[in-house]
This record gives structure tokens, sequence and C-alpha cells, in this order.
């Protein structure tokens, strides 16, 4: 894939990246999502490598090494490894800045896409987490998860409409695919496809939705389009 023209409105034309990066990733998972997303966008290869949440495979010694905190993804670059997908996000921005950057030189839109990113990944995605469901399904009734999950997307999605609005232009903060997108496209992309959630309150999130579908970099990304997805 090539590096297009980014949110910073920089030229995407750099120099090939030296080492191949490697991703530890589930399909799945909205959090090695965003990290395919941007990795796309920055027209990085990279090696694939499966860890099955459901087999336990974050607990395994080997990739405890890798995180410590068990969670996916992990990004290695030659012998760095690191893992946390904002992390990994900002690692790769500073290392690769021309390949389409991902925020804004505006200062406000920059600080509206941390705001963004930072509602998916603080107060939606945490709450959505495969040990989290397990808990409450185990701890309060197997029929709670869904609805638990459904309320903390509503909160959020609730949120982001009024932050975003005055902001959205074809993407999340104007005409460019920004940090606030690669964040939003798997978090609407698992409220649509996992959770069942309505989206017809949330207009300008749902636009997004559409726009997002229709763009390689995250069509790439799609949890089905992963080796490690099962069949249909
Ligand atoms: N803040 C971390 C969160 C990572 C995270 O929660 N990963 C989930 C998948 S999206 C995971 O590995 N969950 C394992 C589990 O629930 O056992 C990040 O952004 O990378």
């Amino acid at each position: 894939m090539t590096a297009a023209t980014g949110c910073g409105g920089a030229s995407g034309v750099a120099s090939a990246p030296p080492a191949k990066l490697k991703l530890y990733s589930y399909w799945r998972s909205s959090c090695s999502f965003r990290v395919r997303i941007a990795l796309n966008l920055k027209g990085l290869e990279y090696e694939y490598v499966p860890v099955n949440l459901l087999k336990g495979e974050q607990f395994s010694a080997e990739f405890s090494k890798l995180n410590p905190i068990h969670y996916v993804p992990a990004l290695a670059d030659g012998d760095f490894v690191l893992a946390d997908s904002f992390a990994i996000l900002m690692y790769l921005e500073e290392k690769y800045p021309h390949h389409h950057p991902l925020l804004p030189s505006d200062l406000v839109k920059r600080a509206i896409n941390y705001q963004a990113a930072n509602i998916v990944s603080s107060s939606i995605q945490p709450l959505q987490n495969l040990y989290v469901l397990k808990f409450i399904g185990e701890k309060v009734g197997p029929s709670e998860p869904l609805s638990w999950v459904q309320y903390h997307i509503d909160r959020g999605f609730s949120a982001l409409e009024k932050v975003l609005a005055g902001h959205a232009g074809k993407y999340a903060t104007g005409d460019e695919i920004c940090l606030a997108d690669v964040f939003l496209a798997p978090q609407i992309y698992a409220a649509v496809k996992r959770f069942n959630v309505d989206m017809s309150q949330y207009p300008i999130l749902s636009k997004l939705h559409e726009a997002y579908s229709e763009t390689p970099a995250f069509q790439d990304a799609l949890p089905e389009n992963q080796p490690d997805a099962p069949e249909p």
C-alpha cells in the first residue's frame, strides 16, 4: 500500500523502512485493529503474528515477555518491543512522520483528536474487554455483558457526537484521516458488528462508519480480513 497525504498535510513520499515490523495481534481485537489501520495508512509492511485471546495465548510465557499486562497488540521493531496501541501509534508517528501523519498541525484539531481517541481508549474499550465481560457474565449474570457494553458504548458515543460536532468533515476532524479515526473506526465497527448497537442515534458516527468502510487502509485492517479470522 502506498502512503498518502496525511492529516498533517505533509507529503507521504519517504524512503522505505529498513526492518520488517512484527505485529502481535488478534483478529477481533479493536486495539490491534487500530495499529493495523495506522500501519496500512503509513504504508509500512509488517509480519502478522496471531495471539489467540480465546485460547489464553496472551498469558503464555513467551507473550508475557513481550507484554507483561497480557494484552494485544504488541509491536516488534527489530529487537525493540512495544505494547499498548497508543504508545505504538505515537512511536510509529514519530519514527515515520512523513508517512501519512496522524496528527494535524492545527492545535485545536490535534487536541480534539486526543480527546476523541481517549474517549474510546479510556471510557469505552476497556469496559468491553474480554476478561471484563467474562467477569460480569460469571458474577452478575449470563445475560448482563451485552447490556453492560451497550450502556458504556452509548455513554461514549453520545459524548463523541457532541465533541465532534463542528469538527467532523468526511472524517472525524476534517477531510483527512487522523488519529481520532484510527480509534473510532474499530470501536464503531465493534458496536455495529459485535454488540448490536442501534447507530441511528449517532448520525456523525454513522457517517464516519460509512466513510471508513470505503477506505482501503480500513478494509485491509478489518477483523474478517486477518489471517487468524475464522472461516465465514
Ligand atoms: N490500552 C491497551 C489495551 C489493550 C487491550 O485491552 N487489548 C485487548 C484486546 S482489544 C486484550 O488483549 N484483551 C485480552 C483479555 O481480555 O484477556 C491498548 O490500547 O493496547
